[in-house]
């Protein structure tokens, strides 16, 4: 058994490496196996569901073969057996007409929004590994399961695509998609219509409920605690919820605190904007899907200047579509200026996070590189705060992302800088216009 334990460890750092950067599936997948027993032949490994076995054997029983064989040199047969002990199994309701779906309310899925059309690179694929895991075993992994992130990222791409992969997987869940402005009018509604009760138990019946951009229920007092009875009840029914705002829990500062421990409690993931390669990447795959011809050259000067949004990358190359007439005419460069024309961004240049960095350091005269080291003299203090609150301004990063531009500095320590930034901006006109010119001067470089 040692034995076992040793190659199992040995193998484990294998194949960690391989996982690089999806560290969510290695810890779902992998990091959960327990090895059990070794004979001459094989070696038996424990997992916790039967839908890790299922990941196991189909698609990470070569990794761990090869793994085990490069530190044996002996190809070993692999058995896989589920932990007896413990009922993870998803909860499966009764058999369920899918024609009943019709009536569950919400959304309905946009049937466009899948895994396999969503472009996965450096912003996003933490958030899309764990909507993955979610979607192919809801309720056990990950629950509630947030995703933030700014406008026209992707969100409700990933909520959809969650949806969609859980009725391909099991069309006998109840799955209802709905924003939380739906929400929040069924309910006047149903209060308004005396009909309370068929709210309440429409949404407690749900195998899988999942709310867009929940900030729009922050702030509204009794849809907060209409939805905070909901979720209790499906929590506590082991049912699998998904969330999107575009911003973390911590930042709906109107949200009562009690939803927020709650949400706060499953897996957050953020989206970021993307990088250029993604970007270039979202483009062919847009192009292609409106049978546009259009040269590499041009697909990456339109991603050099739209850097933020997906959704503008998307209207650019509809638009460019609708331009050439909807015809086989080659796209030329004027075409795409024109188009990009209508999102401003012609020649506006990217504003990076070096950028405001550096800028922030001239203006202040700072030494290169003194807002990303560890220097906390009040000078230094005061200019990376500045740049905190620059960069939540002109970009569209989170907090954590700021935070790790700027040298490695956590989450609360942003907010904090950002806050002070905020305020002193509302009491002193001075530091209100310094901040301003500082914008002006990233803007015009
Ligand atoms: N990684 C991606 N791959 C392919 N398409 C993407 C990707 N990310 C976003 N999109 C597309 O960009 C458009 C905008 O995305 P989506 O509506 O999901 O954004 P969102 O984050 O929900 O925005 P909002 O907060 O404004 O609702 C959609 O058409 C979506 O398909």
């Amino acid at each position: 058994m040692e034995r076992l334990e040793g190659i199992w460890q040995e193998a484990l750092t294998l194949m960690e490496e391989e996982f690089a950067d999806q560290q969510i599936s290695y810890k779902t997948w992998i990091k959960s196996i327990t090895p059990l027993t070794m004979t001459e032949e094989s070696i038996s490994l424990k997992v916790p569901t039967p839908i890790n076995k299922t990941m196991i054997c189909e698609r990470y029983m070569d990794l761990i073969k090869n793994s085990v064989f490069y530190i044996t040199g002996k190809d070993y047969q692999i058995d896989v057996i589920v932990d007896g002990d413990k009922d993870l199994k998803p909860l499966i309701l009764p058999d369920f007409d899918k024609e009943e779906r019709k009536d569950m309310g919400g959304y309905p899925l946009n049937p466009q929004y899948t895994f396999e059309n969503y472009i996965i690179g450096q912003s996003n694929q933490f958030a899309q590994a764990a909507a993955l895991a979610v979607a192919e075993a809801p309720s056990i992994l990950y629950n509630p399961f947030f995703i933030y992130g700014g406008s026209g990222l992707g969100k409700t791409h990933l909520m959809n695509a969650i949806g969609n992969r859980v009725l391909e997987t099991y069309p006998e869940k109840k799955v209802v998609y709905v924003s939380s402005e739906q929400f929040v009018n069924e309910l006047i509604n149903s209060i308004r219509q005396q009909r309370n009760e068929e709210f309440r138990s429409k949404y407690r019946t749900i195998d899988v409920l999942i709310v867009d951009d929940i900030q729009f229920i922050a702030g509204k007092t009794s849809s907060e605690e209409e939805f905070f009875h909901t979720f209790n009840s499906l929590f506590l029914a082991n049912k699998q919820i998904v969330i999107s705002s575009d911003r973390p829990p911590k930042e709906l500062h109107t949200l009562e605190e009690r939803l927020r421990t709650r949400f706060e409690s499953g897996l957050l993931v953020d989206i970021q904007p993307p990088d250029f390669e993604t970007r270039a990447a979202i483009l062919k795959q847009k192009a292609e899907q409106f049978n546009l011809d259009i040269d590499y050259d041009l697909i990456t000067y339109i991603a050099s200047n739209i850097n933020s949004n997906v959704r503008e990358l998307e209207g650019t190359i509809k638009k460019i579509t609708a331009l050439t007439g909807f015809s086989k005419r080659p796209v030329t460069l004027e075409i795409v200026e024109n188009a990009l024309a209508d999102f401003n961004v012609v020649n506006a240049g990217i504003i990076t996070p070096s950028t405001i960095i550096t800028l922030v350091e001239k203006h202040f005269n700072l030494k290169e590189n003194s807002l990303v080291s560890s220097k906390r003299s009040k000078d230094v203090a005061f200019a990376r705060h500045i740049a905190m609150y620059i960069m939540r301004e002109l970009t569209e990063m989170s907090t954590p992302k700021i935070g790790q531009e700027l040298g490695g500095r956590d989450h609360s320590t942003v907010l904090n800088g950002i806050n002070k930034v905020e305020e002193a901006i509302n009491t002193d006109s001075s530091i209100k216009n310094l901040v301003n010119d500082i914008i002006k001067n990233i803007r015009n470089r």
